[in-house]
């Protein structure tokens, strides 16, 4: 399996943010998204999971039953964790795991690796910023899917769950599967590339030669 992506552009409001930006990346790698704030790291994320629509461009997920129309080959992580705070842990990620289908590993073992275990049953409402981020995270672990969309997503981790979750995201590249992650940190998922998204930005108009009178 491969993500092609070919002649991507992204315009958001009135400003074009990239345009002719493509990549291939193969099954059993990371692509490794950096560049300044606001310089569409984010955007491409949405564009690529179906969220949002390009300017223009294609992607395609090859291997894959439907190579054009790939949503269901898809995690997406954004910057907001998508969890019911009334519900405990253990209920949102049985909804997920009921919703996304494939099921990969249990509840319980889901939580367990992002070192949730013990706090199942706690509403959601009342878990740190960084054990709900975890449990965003256990959401990749309890459906299958091979290409992974990840939005800065060691934000509010601290150092030991950082490391953990390096380890399960290399787990998921040798496996085969693929991750294309945005970040302002290093991140060590295995076998990667990168792309500096900064590198796509369309060169601004050249400013009104000044009339002299
Ligand atoms: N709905 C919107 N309407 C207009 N502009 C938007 C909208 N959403 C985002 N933008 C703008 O698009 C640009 C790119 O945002 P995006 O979140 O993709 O950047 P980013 O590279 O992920 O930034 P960061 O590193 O800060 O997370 C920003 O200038 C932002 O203000």
């Amino acid at each position: 399996m491969r993500l092609v992506v070919e002649n991507l552009a992204c315009r958001r409001g009135v400003r074009l943010l990239f345009a002719g930006l493509g990549f291939t990346l193969e099954a059993g790698r990371a692509l490794i998204v950096t560049g300044p704030n606001g310089t569409g790291k984010s955007s491409m994320l949405r564009l690529i999971a179906g969220l949002a629509r390009p300017e223009a461009g294609r992607m395609r997920l090859e291997g894959a039953p439907e190579p054009e129309d790939f949503a269901e080959e898809v995690h997406y992580l954004g910057h907001l964790d998508a969890h019911k705070g009334a519900l405990s842990a253990q209920e949102n990620l049985a909804f997920w795991r009921d919703m996304l289908g494939r099921p990969a590993l249990t509840v319980a073992q889901a939580m367990e690796a992002v070192g949730l275990g013990g706090l199942e049953r706690l509403p959601v409402a009342v878990l740190s910023a960084g054990q709900k981020r975890r449990l965003a995270l256990a959401r990749l672990l309890v459906a299958e899917r091979p290409l992974w969309l990840l939005d800065e997503p060691t934000t509010a981790l601290d150092v030991t769950a950082q490391a953990r979750f390096a380890e399960l995201a290399r787990a998921h590249v040798e496996a085969g599967g693929l991750i294309v992650a945005a970040t302002h940190a290093p991140l060590d998922f295995g076998p990667s590339d990168a792309l500096d998204i900064s590198a796509w930005r369309p060169a601004r108009a050249a400013p009104e030669p000044a009339v002299s009178a």
